[in-house]
């Protein structure tokens, strides 16, 4: 029997065959580019690349060698692939931008709309986002405001997207596909609990709390040490910070975010009560313009993946290997058609970056229904 010195040997002589293979391989690919740019063919090739996959695995003399090659030369398709966008990217074939490049954000006179009520979250971000002075109204539910900036009665929608405890705001996502708005701009807000009751009210007169359930929850530790309060569900915490005011009765104290303690006049008892003291909700900033900032930094797409296995890791292979930072990933399933998901990733970027051109064109080609929901 051979010694192992002896066959990694020959292991050494035919991996040498298989990468000067490869070269060639891949320098027949550059010329299959430079021929499609001329041509404006695609450069994906489904049925081409499945026929390529059937025949080497046919060449085989074991299952297992079957699938091996096929898993091989799937890689090398995808290289092959990839090399073709980059020569695409460097020829500047890649076409206009979709979306114009903004220094900044037009802020003059604009007009927001918020989902909630007076006091609101949703609210404190838009102010965090616009300030103070922002022309805004509110609406009663999320597909109402992303109505309202696709008919142009509001330039902006501020929508929470992510809480970090509770995690996606799910219906958002999926308005964001079904509506031709995007987002332009985010802003985190942390999610602080106060302790908040007309003046005059001190820990001692307290005998019901009003909160959301979710405040009542996130607050629990705390209430629950006080044994004598009553914990009293109302529909959400500014309507509790409101009732305050309106009831002016020392003996009841609302769970409320500081803004709506303060808009509502009501003193603080007491300071993030929160059992998790680090609640945040990311909020987006949604228009109807295909618009982002020059500066941006980050961008948000979607798209479906064909049902085959194997074909969400082929089209992540294109953040990997153009180098991007990918950032988040969620998915949701498609209308229609059970068990088959939209995913969606947020990665760092910028539109005019050619590794981020570079990958979407890679995306567009070999994804499903891609779209870009902004960069921001
Ligand atoms: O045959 C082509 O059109 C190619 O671009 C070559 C190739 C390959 O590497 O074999 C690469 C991409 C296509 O999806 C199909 C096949």
């Amino acid at each position: 029997m051979a010694t192992l010195e002896e066959m990694r040997k020959e292991l050494d002589v035919i991996d040498g065959q298989i990468t000067s293979l490869y070269e060639k391989r891949m320098e027949i690919c550059a010329e299959v580019a430079d021929y499609k740019i001329k041509n404006g063919r695609k450069v994906f090739d489904r049925t081409r690349e499945n026929e390529k996959l059937a025949a080497v695995a046919a060449g085989m003399s074991t299952e297992f060698n079957k699938k091996g090659i096929k898993e091989l030369f799937e890689q090398i398709m995808s290289m092959s692939r990839k090399l073709q966008y980059q020569r695409l990217t460097d020829a500047g074939a890649l076409g206009k931008l979709p979306f114009i490049g903004l220094d900044k954000l037009d802020m003059e006179g604009v007009r927001v709309v918020f989902q909630g009520v007076e006091g609101a979250n949703n609210q404190a971000a838009m102010e965090q986002y616009f300030g103070k002075d922002v022309n805004y109204f509110h609406v009663a539910a999320f597909r109402d405001a992303m109505e309202a900036i696709e008919e142009g009665s509001a330039d902006y929608a501020v929508l929470p997207i992510e809480n970090s405890s509770a995690g996606a705001v799910v219906q958002v996502y999926d308005l964001l596909v079904e509506f031709e708005n995007y987002i332009v701009g985010e802003t985190v807000l942390p999610i602080r609990h106060m302790l908040a009751g007309v003046k005059g009210t001190t820990l001692s007169s307290i005998e019901r709390v009003y909160s959301h359930p979710q405040g009542l929850m996130q607050t629990s530790r705390y209430l629950d040490a006080h044994a004598g309060w009553q914990q009293i569900s109302i529909a959400n915490t500014a309507v509790a910070a409101k009732k305050m005011l309106e009831d002016k009765d020392v003996t009841q104290a609302a769970v409320c975010n500081e803004y709506a303690a303060n808009l509502y006049g009501l003193d603080i008892l007491a300071r993030n009560i929160n059992d998790e003291t680090d609640n945040s909700t990311r909020f987006i900033i949604v228009t109807n313009q295909k618009v982002f900032l020059k500066n941006a930094s980050k961008i948000s797409i979607c798209f479906e993946v064909p049902h085959e296995s194997g074909s969400l890791y082929h089209l992540l292979s294109h953040f990997i290997y153009n180098d991007l930072n990918m950032t988040k990933i969620e998915s949701r399933p498609v209308e229609g058609r059970s068990w088959e998901y939209r995913f969606f990733v947020d990665f760092e970027g910028n539109m005019a970056d050619p590794a981020v051109k570079n990958a979407i064109r890679g995306l567009r080609e070999e994804a499903m229904n891609l779209k870009i929901l902004g960069n921001y």
